[in-house]
């Protein structure tokens, strides 16, 4: 396994707009590649956290990218506001299907998103919502995976009050677009979602993900899954988390 650091994905030049490839010793050219993006409510998180996901994907023989984004910062005067997070992924998203053959020396027949926490959210943009990514790279997706996700603003207001101050108006501050960015809209694309959760997740708890699974349960494919005794960040170094998702590159082709 090789790992290419800080590739840029072009327009805007920041040490966040950028990708690192996970890159197995033997390549497989018949299962998609991996697309992981991390959480952190917007403002904090690296894409580093994912290595170690990215590494056991590695090591299983899956092509993984981790994509950074632009972070909110909390001062009251951050120009990195939604939907802006959610840009610079679909950006890097375009890049590695334009660029990856330059890395791996084939075009893989699809990637596979996986978004953790405020990642979900902007991987259930990308993968559900018409505009982020051209239709090219839209086809290119055979599924999203969501962890511990976060599905709509509105509602985790109103769940956790105190998440307001302490990430979302600084993230969204312009709450008349919070509509346009609910995953409870219908569904542009019909791209199969997997819902994980873990019962055990002190941050958001396992109810929101059941509700939304009912939402996105009339896109074929989709499923679900409830994990039992990790927190909110604990289900990415879990074994059960990595069987769950390497599971979804053998089977999807
Ligand atoms: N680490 C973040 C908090 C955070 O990540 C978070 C908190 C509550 C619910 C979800 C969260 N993360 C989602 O990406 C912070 O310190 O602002």
């Amino acid at each position: 396994m090789k790992i290419i650091e800080n590739i840029p994905y072009g327009g805007i030049i920041h040490p966040n707009r950028c990708l690192d490839l996970y890159i197995p010793d033997k390549l497989n050219e018949s299962i998609s590649i991996a697309f992981l993006v991390h959480g952190g409510a917007w403002c904090t998180g690296d894409r580093k956290d994912l290595g170690p996901l990215a590494t056991e994907l590695a090591n299983r023989g899956v092509v993984t990218a981790t994509a950074g984004y632009r972070l909110t910062t909390k001062d009251g005067k951050s120009e990195i506001v939604a939907p802006m997070h959610t840009q610079d992924v679909a950006d890097g998203l375009t890049m590695l299907h334009d660029r990856i053959k330059e890395y791996i020396h084939f075009q893989p027949s699809g990637v596979v998103l996986h978004g953790h926490s405020a990642g979900a959210h902007i991987t259930g943009l990308i993968s559900l919502q018409s505009g982020w990514v051209s239709d090219t790279v839209a086809s290119w997706i055979k599924r999203n995976v969501s962890s511990e996700g976060i599905f709509c603003i509105e509602q985790l207001l109103k769940e956790y009050p105190s998440y307001g101050d302490w990430f979302l108006f600084h993230a969204f501050p312009d709450r008349s677009t919070w509509d346009r960015y609910s995953l409870y809209k219908k569904p542009f694309r019909k791209i199969p979602q997997t819902i994980v959760h873990s019962e055990q997740d002190s941050l958001l708890r396992y109810a929101l993900s059941d509700e939304y699974f009912k939402h996105v349960s009339e896109i074929p494919g989709s499923d679900s899954h409830l994990l039992h005794g990790y927190d909110h960040d604990e289900v990415l170094q879990a074994k059960e988390f990595y069987d769950l998702l390497s599971g979804y590159f053998v089977l999807i082709q």
